[in-house]
């Protein structure tokens, strides 16, 4: 399958977005009730900040972006109190994070990104990627004709089960030589993303299995353990661990890139 490209201007190459879902509630973290409950899991507090924050600085140091978008639910006005140049939020978070996704992407498209603008779609519950990794992920994607994500090669033994009256029973141990876990930023051209989640659907729970029903086969960029997705009630003193442990007790340097800075070309439609 060919995907048709708009050519970009000699003076303008493609540039990079990063995109972020933030329009979750966090049913699983809240399951246990040790959590503030009026907040979603993306804003609770983590090391001092709120949980996105520590994403955003990850975005906010990665020179090559040229702008990132926080796709927040309607009315939520949270980040209003973290104001910075360097991250717009968009009210176009939808019932599911696909659509979250696509409300993003077109929200993109209305202020000026390229068809074939990359867009690094990353998850505001993964506050542990690093800038690196980042960097890294668009060194090695941005001359792939499909694009890619950071994964992690899965490190322990895989049971498939069924749950019973004698409840969960492994009923066998699969190969795992072939086996990597999902992680984000994924980073795909706007326009064959755009059109990948529209025909998928909800059943596209992340970026890379849009393009795959699409025919591509999505590059894979070993991230590590430590990109996890703070899902559950016990994920959140592992990160705090984890930043408290590559931070020492101050997060000065890194939340200084969130100060507000001179617009650039890139952030400039907003
Ligand atoms: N309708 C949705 C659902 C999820 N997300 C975002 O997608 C990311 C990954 O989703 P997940 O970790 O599953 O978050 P939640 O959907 O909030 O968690 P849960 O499924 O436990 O409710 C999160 O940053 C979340 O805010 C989103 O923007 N819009
Ligand atoms: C996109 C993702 O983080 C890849 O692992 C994941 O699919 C999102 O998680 P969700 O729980 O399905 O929203």
């Amino acid at each position: 399958m060919t995907l048709a490209f708009i050519a970009p201007e000699p003076s303008s190459p493609p540039r990079f977005w990063a995109v972020i879902p933030c329009a979750g509630v966090g049913a699983r973290a809240m399951a246990a009730g040790a959590l503030e409950p009026s907040l979603p899991k993306q804003y609770q507090p983590l090391l001092g900040q709120p949980l996105v924050l520590h994403t955003l600085a990850a975005f906010a140091a990665v020179p090559q972006l040229a702008g990132t978008l926080v796709a927040v639910a309607s009315g939520d006005d949270f980040l209003a109190a973290y104001p910075s140049l360097r991250y717009f939020t968009v009210p176009c978070g939808g019932p599911s994070r696909a659509q979250t996704v696509l409300g993003a992407l077109r929200a993109l498209l209305q202020r000026g990104a390229q068809a074939d603008d990359w867009v690094l779609v990353h998850d505001a519950a993964r506050c542990l990627v690093t800038s690196l990794q980042i960097e890294t992920l668009i060194a090695e994607c941005q001359h792939d004709s499909v694009g890619g994500l950071l994964a992690h090669k899965i490190p322990d033994t895989l049971k498939t089960a069924v749950t019973g009256p004698g409840g969960v029973r492994v009923v066998g141990t699969l190969e795992r030589s072939d086996k990597w876990l999902a992680q984000t930023p994924q980073m795909f051209r706007l326009e064959p993303l755009l059109h990948a989640l529209e025909k998928l659907g909800d059943a596209a729970t992340d970026e890379a299995s849009a393009m795959e029903a699409a025919g591509h086969r999505p590059k894979l960029v070993a991230g590590g353990a430590q990109n996890f997705k703070v899902t559950y009630p016990e994920d959140f003193a592992l990160a705090s661990a984890v930043l408290a442990y590559r931070e020492g007790s101050s997060t000065t340097a890194r939340f200084g890139e969130l100060a507000p800075a001179k617009p650039e070309r890139g952030n400039r439609f907003f």
